[in-house]
């Protein structure tokens, strides 16, 4: 348990250092409050013991007046307060989230095939959430509450000690008890938790496939799974609900024995005639006053259960290690790379291998066509070039370096892709072909549009290249989205290209059209073709066939098509790469 205390505590102090100097004016702000707020029960106790004696008006008038500009301090310093409070807040977890998305944007494709986009929203920004209170007024709040409980007392004792010492004791019993129970709601917390990032990543699951969804009248269904996982939420909120709110109710409970026997007490001083009247007000007034330090501190032990789980949470996530370790070197040959596959095995789940012992390599400028049928490990290529996953074993080299030690962003800055699935971003035509790159002049994406031949299709779009597209495919065709993607790699000047069936959702017209366009841009890398028709390899130097994760066949596609009894001379003679079984 102190473990955990000190990784909140050390987690704290880490987001909260860029904002203390906030967090010290707001804590000079809570200082004045209390201050403000221990004075002025003290001159309505003058303004009655002046009144009782039949003092002076002007007196009372003082007194009045005094009370006055104190409690309007006040107000302005809670409004300060609260606006601070925000502050601090959303800054300190504001970072935190950065740190999150960040973190899991370099976690490797093992990590996010099984995590929902839908429940990793909830854990970079619904964990978040959860403790960002606690992360602007847990200290501040914490201080402030003892400086009261502090000032109170002080106070007390100086008015009547026999009174001051019951509430002392009865201040030490609530805070030995919120302390004793402090962690009885976060592992219900973080239950309630999980169980909204599933319904999130439910929700989101659902709302992407939403074509699937109606189109194979899924909805009553759907509907079913949604209400289970809204009954767990609710369920699991209830419970952590429940338990966090158990300390708030023991200080409740405590405080009203507390202000019976000090009232009790109170009254009695005061027939025995060792208070005044005022004395008395005062010694009530400060009672009620207790509460409030003491069901903040209940108030923020609720708040710190329901962070620590979001902190735990977090915790865990920024724990997790991606297996894709980032290499050193940052230099690679210039112009088009050769590439390496030495002995390289790769498996998914460990149970279930998909690729093995693929060896072959591609000298710089050369262009490789594989083809396969479904299934049988084409993209996996092009998934381990890219270090989306590690080899089991083997070495793969791109311009003579193995991969894992080259930097990734070195790697990528060479490294072109295009899949059958293309992202397309929130934003301009412009923005989707650069990626946001400003650097990339509106000429030259005008020029490389143009060597592919799409410049015409540019202009046929509304807005040209300042035409909004839309996330989530709505926007563009499936074919118009691959136009993009290949756009987008080509302005790049990528040293190796890998095209996953670039044109397998256009027309025969703009593939053929395309087709010289990227034989021409490919002349200054080394290209991979995957490739469903076979037309698409014509300019192949070589070719492979794969056939359940093993090289069924490499060489150059001349020597192959000559070869009668190889499968891809063979496959030629069908004219249809499904004969490959
Ligand atoms: N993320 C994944 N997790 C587990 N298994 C996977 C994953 N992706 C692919 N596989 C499995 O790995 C094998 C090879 O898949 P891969 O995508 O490389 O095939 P492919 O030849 O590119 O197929 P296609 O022509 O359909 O695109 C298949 O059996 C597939 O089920």
């Amino acid at each position: 348990m102190p473990h955990n205390i000190q990784i909140s505590m050390s987690w704290l102090l880490r987001y909260l250092k860029p904002v203390k100097g906030r967090m010290a004016a707001l804590l000079l702000l809570l200082l004045t409050s209390t201050a403000l707020q221990l004075i002025n029960p003290q001159i309505i106790q003058r303004f009655i013991d002046t009144a009782a004696e039949s003092g002076v008006v002007s007196g009372l008038l003082a007194l009045a007046g005094m009370f006055l500009a104190i409690s309007v301090c006040q107000q302005l310093i809670t409004v300060g307060l609260s606006y601070l409070g925000n502050d601090v807040s959303w800054r300190a977890t504001n970072q935190l989230r950065a740190d999150l998305l960040k973190h899991c944007l370099r976690l490797d494709m093992r990590f996010h095939n099984l995590k929902t986009p839908g429940e990793m929203i909830e854990r970079i920004d619904g964990d978040v959430t959860n403790m960002s209170n606690f992360f602007a007024m847990f200290i501040v709040q914490i201080v402030g509450s003892f400086v009261l409980l502090t000032g109170i007392l002080g106070f007390m004792f100086v008015t009547s000690w026999p009174i001051a010492i019951v509430m002392t004791v009865f201040t030490l019993v609530s805070i030995g008890v919120l302390v004793c129970i402090r962690d009885l709601g976060v592992q219900t917390s973080q239950a309630e938790r999980a169980a909204s990032a599933s319904l999130f990543g439910l929700i989101e699951e659902r709302i992407a496939g939403i074509e699937d969804v109606q189109a194979n009248g899924n909805v009553p269904y759907v509907m079913n799974r949604f209400h289970h996982a809204m009954r767990a939420v609710f369920v699991h909120g209830r419970k952590a609900w429940m338990l966090r709110v158990v300390p708030w109710n023991t200080t409740v409970i405590l405080f009203s024995f507390a202000v019976t026997v000090v009232l009790l007490m109170g009254v009695h001083f005061y027939l025995t005639r060792q208070i005044t009247l005022g004395m008395l007000f005062l010694i009530f007034q400060y009672t009620q006053m207790l509460n409030e330090p003491i069901e903040q501190l209940g108030n923020q032990m609720q708040e710190f259960q329901r962070a620590k789980s979001g902190l735990r949470r977090s915790g865990e996530l920024l724990a997790i290690r991606s297996e894709i370790d980032d290499g050193i070197r940052q230099t690679m040959p210039d112009g088009a790379l050769s590439l390496e596959f030495d002995q390289v095995h790769f498996s998914y789940k460990e149970d279930k291998p998909v690729l093995h012992n693929i060896t072959f390599s591609l000298g710089p400028g050369e262009r490789l066509g594989i083809i396969g049928r479904t299934g049988s490990g084409k993209s996996s290529i092009s998934r381990l070039l890219l270090r989306l996953y590690n080899t089991n074993s083997g070495t793969i080299r791109i311009g003579g370096e193995d991969i894992r030690s080259l930097r990734l962003d070195t790697l990528y800055s060479r490294i072109g892709m295009v899949t059958q699935d293309v992202q397309l971003f929130d934003g301009t035509l412009r923005d989707n072909l650069t990626l946001f790159d400003e650097r990339i002049s509106d000429h030259r994406i005008i020029e490389t549009a143009q060597r592919l031949g799409l410049h015409t299709w540019i202009e046929a779009l509304p807005g040209e290249l300042d035409g909004h597209l839309s996330s989530g495919g709505a926007s563009l065709s499936a074919g118009e989205a691959q136009l993009v993607a290949l756009t987008r790699v080509f302005l790049t000047q990528p040293s190796l290209v890998i095209l996953d069936e670039p044109s397998s959702r256009l027309d025969a017209a703009t593939e053929s059209a395309l087709q010289s366009a990227v034989d021409q841009l490919m002349q200054q890398c080394t290209g991979i073709i995957i490739a469903h028709r076979l037309s698409t390899l014509e300019k192949a130097d070589k070719i492979m066939v794969l056939g359940q994760g093993r090289i069924l066949e490499f060489g150059s596609r001349e020597s192959l098509a000559g070869d009668p009894f190889s499968h891809y001379a063979k496959l030629l003679a069908a004219g249809s790469q499904e004969e490959l079984a």
